[in-house]
């Protein structure tokens, strides 16, 4: 909250945010709620009834009477309160866990469920995400489960309080007003602390972000060997050392600071505490009021204190989650997202694609990747996009996706633009090969079954795609099949080598192919396979795609000269099209490239032609 907050909307501020922590706990089911608004009214009692029970027991020890009963009750009371404490902690625990864990369900939802990916790159969203998300590891000792909790605990305080505050002031009312206010500084005095360090600790997301890339590198064996190889150790050690300073140093002045005015809250609590029990003392010893009720006062008054005594942290940080989590809502919100047509519905077919005269800028970018671009994809044929290293390919087929909107112009499959069909029915007819697929961590089958989660898995057609791709020789060699869990960190599990993670990539793909998708689209796909898979690989999509079209983006010249047509990409823009003859014999910018390739193979330098692809 910033220092320019009008007073009346912070209160209103702060009772949101309290009444949001604490509609949290509707989450953890009504059976644990009850049990545990049981354990606060209890709880909340004992303050009360310890005093009262003190006042008995010395009453009967004055008069002389039997202290079986009083003794009776005050062990009741601390009884109890042991009692709520041990099972407050376990059913708090699973209370929080339930809470924390439908919290992170419905942020990895939010984020999962915008259509594009722009956002998600952006390094602010990041560092939101991470302090919605209010993982442990990320130092947050405030999570939301923690913070709803911490909204039943001040009920249960605000019982306990009401209760002493009636048993001081049936002795000596002038002491609960001085008492309360004295409690109500101090408590107040703590809250800023923790808004002091909470202003501190919001920019410690983005630094331990980048502390963590280089510690994960430290221990992941990918980055391993080059940490090794570049002897980066130290080097990444250091940098781990300076984003963690930039993260945390700033914390140490302000808790130095706090910690020099303690002596405030000392006071706060010393003073009128020491004049109720100095008073209350000097008139039981006078005769003034019998000792045991003032006894009772003087418990009574401890417990008022005892009744203020939250840490507000747990609080605030929860807070903090919750508004990064509505802050993410928001950023992600702003995302491109157009309103999908429901009376648009693809084809069943393989689509005719247009993109008419798209433009692209990613954001925060000045650079203009895609520049009026025209292009057409024909239903069943098959297309192959080249161009230099950067020439915007990938790009390309992000929009294509529907990763990206177009800054400029429009995309469309059978005429009707892609956004108006929506990214779930446009993604069903499609199936992507990435540059940077994914390698899960699953066994083979799902691995391969994960090209199209819409549908029940289909083994059948897993072992189809698998075959096509080249992979079934290599699940034969799997200690356990398709069942064996590709990561040598499962049990059971295999490492696989680049080239027969591309086979995977590839058989997933085409599983898609095999379950609906028309358009098949392989950025690099046989990138890191060795010439004989990818030709057996290309001889195999070549005969099963069927009718499924296919954009193919390669580097390899001889993979791309059987396509049915070719495309280059340069400047943003489609600068030559035309079969692998027509380009060549137009002498262009594809037909110098392929010179190139060919003479290398010549001289031996490359193994990407065969002798009987030249021409
Ligand atoms: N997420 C991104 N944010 C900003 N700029 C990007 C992003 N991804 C790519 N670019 C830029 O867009 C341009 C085109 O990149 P793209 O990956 O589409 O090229 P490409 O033709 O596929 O290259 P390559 O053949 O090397 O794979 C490059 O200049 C790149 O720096």
């Amino acid at each position: 909250m910033s220092s320019r907050t009008v007073p009346g909307a912070a209160v209103s501020a702060f009772a949101r945010d309290r009444a949001e922590l604490l509609l949290r706990l509707t989450w953890v089911g009504p059976g644990l709620l009850a049990g545990l608004i049981v354990l606060t009214v209890l709880g909340a009692a004992v303050p009360a009834s310890a005093a009262v029970a003190v006042g008995w027991l010395i009453d009967r020890l004055v008069t002389g009477g039997s202290a079986v009963a009083p003794l009776a009750a005050y062990a009741l009371a601390v009884l109890t309160g042991h009692a709520v404490a041990a099972a407050r902690q376990p059913l708090g625990y699973l209370a929080a866990a339930r809470v924390d864990g439908r919290h992170r369900a419905e942020l990895s939802r939010l984020a999962a469920g915008s259509d594009t990916i722009g956002a998600l790159e952006r390094p602010d969203v990041q560092a939101l995400i991470r302090t919605a998300r209010a993982d442990p590891e990320s130092f947050m000792d405030g999570t939301p489960g923690a913070g709803a909790l911490a909204q039943l605990d001040l009920i249960g305080r605000a019982l306990a309080l009401a209760g002493a505050g009636v048993v001081l002031a049936a002795y000596a009312w002038w002491a609960v007003p001085l008492l309360l206010a004295a409690a109500v500084v101090v408590h107040q005095l703590r809250w800023d602390e923790g808004r002091q360090r909470r202003r501190v600790w919001r920019h410690v997301p983005l630094p331990s972000m980048r502390a963590d890339v280089w510690s994960d590198a430290l221990v992941s064996p990918a980055e391993g060997k080059e940490v090794r190889i570049f002897g980066l150790g130290d080097w990444a050690l250091e940098r781990i050392d300076g984003h963690l300073r930039a993260a945390y140093d700033p914390l140490w002045p302000v808790n130095r600071r706090i910690l020099a005015r303690q002596w405030r809250q000392f006071l706060l609590v010393l003073v009128p505490l020491g004049v109720v029990y100095l008073v209350v003392a000097v008139d039981a010893a006078r005769g003034g009021a019998p000792v045991a009720v003032a006894a009772a006062a003087l418990v009574a008054g401890a417990g008022l204190f005892d009744a203020f005594a939250d840490s507000p942290t747990a609080t605030i940080n929860a807070t903090t989650c919750l508004r990064a989590f509505d802050r993410l809502r928001d950023e992600l919100g702003q995302a491109p997202h157009r309103e999908h047509n429901p009376s648009c519905t693809p084809g069943s077919g393989p689509p005719l694609v247009r993109f008419d005269g798209v433009g692209f800028t990613y954001p925060g970018s000045g650079q203009r990747v895609l520049d009026d671009l025209d292009l057409e994809v024909r239903p069943g044929e098959l297309l192959a996009v080249v161009g230099a290293n950067g020439a915007g390919k990938s790009t390309l087929i992000k929009l294509l996706a529907g990763l990206y909107e177009p800054t400029a112009g429009r995309i469309t499959a059978d005429g009707v633009d892609i956004a108006d069909l929506g990214p779930a029915a446009w993604r069903g007819r499609l199936s992507v090969v990435f540059q940077d697929f994914v390698r899960y961590y699953l066994p083979a089958a799902e691995n391969v079954a994960l090209g199209n989660a819409a549908v029940a898995p289909d083994l059948a057609a897993v072992a189809g795609a698998a075959r096509d791709a080249g992979l079934d020789e290599v699940v034969s060699r799997l200690p356990d099949g398709w069942h064996t869990p590709l990561a040598r960190t499962r049990t059971g599990g295999v490492d696989l080598s680049g080239g027969q993670w591309q086979q995977v990539a590839l058989a997933r793909a085409l599983y898609a192919v095999r379950t609906g998708a028309r358009l098949l689209v392989l950025d690099e796909p046989t990138a890191h396979l060795d010439v004989r898979t990818e030709r057996d690989v290309f001889d195999r999509l070549a005969a099963h795609r069927g009718d499924a079209s296919v954009i193919l983006i390669s580097h390899r010249l001889s993979t791309v000269r059987q396509a049915d047509r070719i495309v280059l990409l340069r400047g943003g823009r489609i600068t030559e099209s035309g079969t692998h003859e027509q380009l060549m014999a137009a002498g262009g910018e594809y037909a110098a490239m392929f010179t190139v390739q060919a003479q290398r193979f010549q001289r031996g330098f490359d193994d990407r032609l065969h002798e009987g692809d030249l021409t």
